[in-house]
């Protein structure tokens, strides 16, 4: 199977949610007491699956607020660069500052990420700088959950979900869990089901999909699934990192996607470039099973690069990672 898009839209996608700036270490296998020296570039996931979109050639868009200096001016700068329309990104009039994300390699298998998220400009969007006349022109609004941690972000978000559905625009929920931003388990897990329950399609991992059911050890990929089909879901998508990730359609088929393995310098990006290849597939009327294998090898090629945004991968550097694989 493979979804519908209505094809009558200027857009494949716009992302709402934050842009904002990684720094990611340049030394490996240290510490983040002893690591020195970063590089900077665009990261936050919504500014990341973006990225990877119009990389992979789909016409992508970005609603969401940058603070006014200039990380924000690079993070608009880089983005137009990479052919998305910022039209409808804002700047922060009230001194919010850019989100900063630091990445720690103490191995590749070990890494984790220190995040500045405090009062930052991309949870001060207002619903009023949400423009139904923009969102209305795309084919998918892909909504990231830490887009919901705070108001005004939250309704904001809400009412972009609002103006999709009235215009026939997929909404696709990535769970993104971000913790930090978050007051509580239960506050999260109210949010988290509320929106996946008005999306075309839901992707996270397992362990935010326990955060969305509010549960203190693993919960079942098929209770999940259950429940999301009483509702307006028509895709779930569950990643179980490198032991691959699953799809499951409404009638009850599941697909699996087997992860690539390769050289991995770094775990962060996966699941972004994870997205934007999968979407990508879908939007471009691939079956499922196809677009389980380009969100797979898309992750490969990223968990191998240093980066997550500059990393992204092309459509031609997919299919031929796929090719050799199969
Ligand atoms: N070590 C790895 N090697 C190769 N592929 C990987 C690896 N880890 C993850 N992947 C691929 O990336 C996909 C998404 O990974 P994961 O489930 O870890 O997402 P995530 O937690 O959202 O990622 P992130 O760390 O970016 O937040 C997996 O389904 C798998 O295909
Ligand atoms: O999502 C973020 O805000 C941080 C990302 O940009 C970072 O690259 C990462 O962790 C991706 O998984």
């Amino acid at each position: 199977m493979s979804l519908t898009f209505n094809q009558d839209k200027e857009f494949d996608i716009i992302a709402i949610g934050r842009a904002a700036i990684d720094l990611n270490a340049n030394e490996y296998n240290r510490p983040m007491e002893e690591t020195m020296t970063f590089t900077k570039y665009v990261g936050g996931s919504p500014a990341n699956i973006a990225i990877g979109s119009s990389k992979l050639g789909l016409k992508a868009g970005f609603i969401g607020k940058l603070s006014k200096d200039q990380h924000g001016n690079f993070i608009k700068q880089y983005m137009e660069e990479k052919e998305i329309d910022t039209s409808n990104m804002v700047y922060d009039t009230e001194g919010h500052k850019a989100g900063l994300t630091f990445t720690e390699i103490l191995s590749p298998e070990e890494c984790s990420i220190l995040m500045y998220r405090d009062q930052v400009a991309d949870l001060y969007l207002d619903s009023t700088e949400v423009n139904e006349d923009y969102i209305k022109k795309a084919k998918i609004l892909l909504v990231s959950g830490t887009a919901l941690a705070q108001s005004p972000s939250r309704e904001a978000v809400l009412l972009a979900i609002q103006y999709a559905k009235k215009n026939d625009v997929k909404v696709i929920f990535e769970l993104d869990h971000r913790p930090y931003t978050w007051k509580s388990a239960e506050e999260t897990a109210v949010y988290y089901s509320l929106v996946a329950e008005l999306s075309d399609v839901v992707i996270g991992t397992r362990d935010e999909y326990d955060v969305m059911e509010n549960l203190d050890s693993e919960g079942d990929n098929e209770k999940t699934v259950q429940h999301l089909f009483q509702h307006n879901t028509e895709l779930v998508v569950i990643k179980h990192g490198v032991d691959g990730s699953y799809a499951y359609e409404p009638d009850g088929t599941v697909h699996k996607g087997e992860a690539y393995k390769t050289k991995v310098l770094k775990t962060f990006g996966a699941g972004d470039s994870y997205a934007s290849a999968f979407l990508y597939a879908l939007v471009t009327g691939k079956d499922y099973e196809t677009a389980l294998k380009f969100g797979s090898a898309s992750a490969s090629i990223v968990v191998s690069k240093h980066s997550s945004s500059e990393a992204m991968p092309t459509v031609e550097e997919i299919e031929q990672l796929i090719r050799e694989r199969s």
